[in-house]
């Protein structure tokens, strides 16, 4: 079995039903045109309510960009961003500046600290968001201490102070507390415990459990450390250089990783413990690699041990191996919650080159 080595909440049944969240084809480019760098390639990612999705990666993966992409900071070259039915990547101007007030979908950023302005009280930083939905100001602060004690703060004891005069774990709290006061349907957390000590990163992980339960919230936590989404994710998607490589249930993709980045990631993750036992060395390229232009095959061939002439010609798709692997070349990428996708020519054979 895989688990975390941290005490962590245990992992609630994925939910069911159609996703909230059905991202198809995102890619996204920043820079001007003709000189622009392409940092997602055709991602398909779908969120339930109630369930946590972990999207995992290494620096410059582009998870930050996938979630301001979804939240409406960055305006997607390709694809369909689904929300409860809605493209919000065909949403403009005032169409999706009156989406966004609505604060449906919330994003709290990657540095606590600096994400929170140092001028303003708690009262104020939570209350922010309802002034901008238009929340007459007389009924924001029952919703504000609503929030805060939601989060586990005492509205009354921390609501006059400011975030230099808050802990890391607080501070931390309050960035939550801002996202759900307008109560919204998806919230996207950007490494919210990567900067806490391991007793305050359990309380968020904690939190982050209770709160998708409470209030039945699709929560995507992006985290380039697999130990803290190990406890609390239903599901996980791994990116690599833009390209979503594998998805699927948390447990199942690191006990059984099907993408050799994937494996790669668990084999050096010392904190997850795991039965499949493959080592670094094992999945690593002798060598290097000619590397060839983005967007062109498999983002990872380049670092593939097991990489071949197909892998840079086209992109790889998912091979179908077992009960509720789908086809990623077929719509419905996503449609259950136990549907995994590997995005690998040799998904189903790499294991056996192993020494
Ligand atoms: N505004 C921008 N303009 C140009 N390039 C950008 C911009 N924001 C991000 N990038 C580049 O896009 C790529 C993906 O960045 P992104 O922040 O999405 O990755 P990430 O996986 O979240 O990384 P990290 O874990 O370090 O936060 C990186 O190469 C980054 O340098």
């Amino acid at each position: 079995m895989t688990t975390a080595t941290d005490s962590a909440p245990a992992v609630a049944p994925a939910t069911t039903g159609a996703p909230l969240l059905d991202i198809r084809g995102l890619s996204v480019s920043y820079g001007r045109r003709g000189a622009n760098t392409r940092v997602l390639n055709g991602v398909d990612l779908a969120a339930r309510s109630g369930e946590i999705l972990g999207i995992i990666g290494e620096t410059g993966s582009g998870k930050t960009t996938l979630a301001r992409a979804t939240v409406g900071l960055v305006r997607p070259e390709a694809g369909r961003i689904g929300f409860d039915g809605q493209d919000l990547a065909a949403l403009r101007g005032g169409a999706l500046r009156a989406f966004r007030r609505t604060g449906q979908v919330q994003f709290t950023f990657q540095d606590s600290l600096r994400s929170l302005d140092p001028e303003l009280t708690v009262d104020r930083i939570v209350g922010e968001p309802l002034a901008v939905a238009g929340v007459p100001r007389d009924r924001r602060a029952a919703r504000v201490a609503e929030a805060l004690t939601r989060v586990g703060l005492d509205p009354a004891a921390l609501g006059t102070r400011t975030p230099g005069q808050l802990s890391g774990g607080q501070r931390q709290r309050v960035c939550v507390a801002r996202a759900i006061v307008t109560r919204p349907r998806l919230l996207i957390t950007d490494e919210p415990v990567s900067a806490l000590d391991a007793s305050n990163r359990n309380l968020v992980l904690h939190l982050l459990d209770r709160l998708r339960r409470e209030l039945d919230l699709a929560i995507i936590v992006i985290s380039h450390d697999l130990s803290s989404l190990a406890g609390i994710a239903d599901r996980v998607a791994v990116l690599y250089r833009g390209q979503l490589v594998e998805q699927g249930p948390i447990s199942e993709v690191l006990e059984d990783p099907r993408h050799p980045y994937t494996a790669l990631l668990t084999a050096s993750a010392p904190s997850v413990r795991r039965e499949h036992r493959l080592l670094p060395a094992q999945l690593r390229a002798s060598g290097d690699r000619e590397a060839w232009p983005d967007g062109v095959g498999c983002a990872f061939a380049p670092r593939c041990r097991f990489a071949g002439p197909e892998c840079r010609e086209r992109p790889a798709t998912v091979r179908s191996d077992g009960p509720g692997t789908v086809n990623s070349d077929e719509p419905g990428l996503t449609e259950g919650p136990g549907a995994r996708s590997v995005a690998c020519h040799h998904a189903t054979t790499w294991r056996r080159e192993l020494v």
